[in-house]
């Protein structure tokens, strides 16, 4: 893949120093707007934090005992983690925890059966998943079961060929995937039943080629990428659509140079962060969805991460090579 670093110099720089204090001075605020805000999904937003901060290189600017110990009071006695401490368990913030601990090393500190017993007894009949007790199904849950138990090497504990045909189930006719069987194509749930199918080695289910017309269909012409047809661009799609297209290896269907600078241009310069559309506030979650997508456009000084896993890629091979 052609790295666009040498143009982006003259696009402006990646305001790392900013961005890596941005980061921290959000992990100190407790009683701001937007910490009570996030309040319900604190370990979502650690995850977004923590894993800007590898990619940047700045993780060991944190005191991963404090966090791994903080982590690991917001699970639950079902096995499940919730957003916060005291909160109901959830896949969505089960997933988080397991990433930060991945960050740190540190997932042979859970009993890894209680965990992923809590996963594998949210899969349905149909092979689909639940996202917690109170039965919501949508294919974001397929794919954070599949992509948690893989980090646990559990796999073996749920229905994969069931989970597989269900996520098969929820495939359009213009190539893409919705949360359900028959719901309309969203770039959020593209990013997840790709995910999943790449990491069950599922992923000759999908036509490329209709597939990719549809995700490269997203850049508009700022350089930016929407979520669907007719949608303003955001910074986030930087993820859910371009690591899409490098799972399925069409990623040259689209202008990285162009992307590259429209991420740059959602840069706080002055105050670090990164918003989702140029001159918009910047928060933690673009922030690390616009690091996480200049590193897929292998952007200089940036750490690798995996499109599949979305976490830094020297973790997924500690995991998987134990090396
Ligand atoms: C500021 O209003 C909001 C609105 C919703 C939410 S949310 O439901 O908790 N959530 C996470 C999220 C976190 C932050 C941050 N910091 C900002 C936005 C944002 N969105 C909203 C968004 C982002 N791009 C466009 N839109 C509309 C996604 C949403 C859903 C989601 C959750 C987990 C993983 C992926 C996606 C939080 C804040
Ligand atoms: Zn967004």
């Amino acid at each position: 893949m052609s790295s666009p670093f040498r143009k982006a110099t003259s696009m402006g720089e990646l305001e790392v120093e900013k961005h890596a204090n941005y980061i921290l001075s959000v992990e100190k605020k407790k009683d701001d707007f937007e910490s009570v805000v996030m309040e319900h999904l604190r370990i979502n937003g650690a995850y977004w934090g923590l894993t800007t901060l590898d990619l940047l290189g700045k993780i060991d600017e944190v005191n991963s005992e404090e966090v791994v110990s903080w982590v690991m009071k917001c699970q639950h006695e079902s096995g499940g983690f919730g957003g916060n401490i005291g909160h109901d368990p959830h896949l969505l913030y089960t997933l988080s925890a397991i990433q930060v601990l991945a960050l740190f090393d540190k997932t042979n500190i859970l009993d890894i059966d209680k965990v992923s017993n809590y996963i594998a007894g949210l899969q349905n009949e149909d092979g689909s998943f639940s996202g917690d007790m109170w039965g919501e199904v949508d294919t974001r849950f397929s794919y954070i079961a599949i992509c948690s138990l893989a980090l646990l090497h559990h796999l073996n504990k749920i229905n994969v060929d069931k989970a597989v045909k269900y996520i098969v189930s929820c495939k359009n006719l213009d190539g893409g995937f919705g949360c359900t069987p028959g719901a309309e194509s969203h770039a959020g749930q593209i990013f997840c039943c790709v995910g999943a199918l790449a990491i069950t080695g599922s992923l000759h289910h999908i036509d490329k080629n209709l597939l990719g017309w549809w995700l490269c269909e997203r850049q508009v012409k700022s350089g930016g990428l929407n979520g669907r047809p007719e949608k303003l661009p955001d910074v986030c799609y930087s993820w859910w659509v371009l690591s899409s297209l490098i799972i399925i290896d069409r990623v040259h269907w689209i202008d990285k140079e162009k992307l590259v600078k429209y991420i740059l241009d959602c840069q706080d310069k002055e105050k670090g962060g990164i918003s989702d559309r140029p001159d918009d506030a910047v928060d933690v979650f673009h922030t690390y969805f616009g690091v996480a997508g200049l590193s897929l456009l292998e952007y200089p000084g940036l750490k690798a991460i995996d499109p599949a896993y979305a976490l830094p890629v020297d973790v997924v091979n500690r995991i998987f090579f134990g090396r």
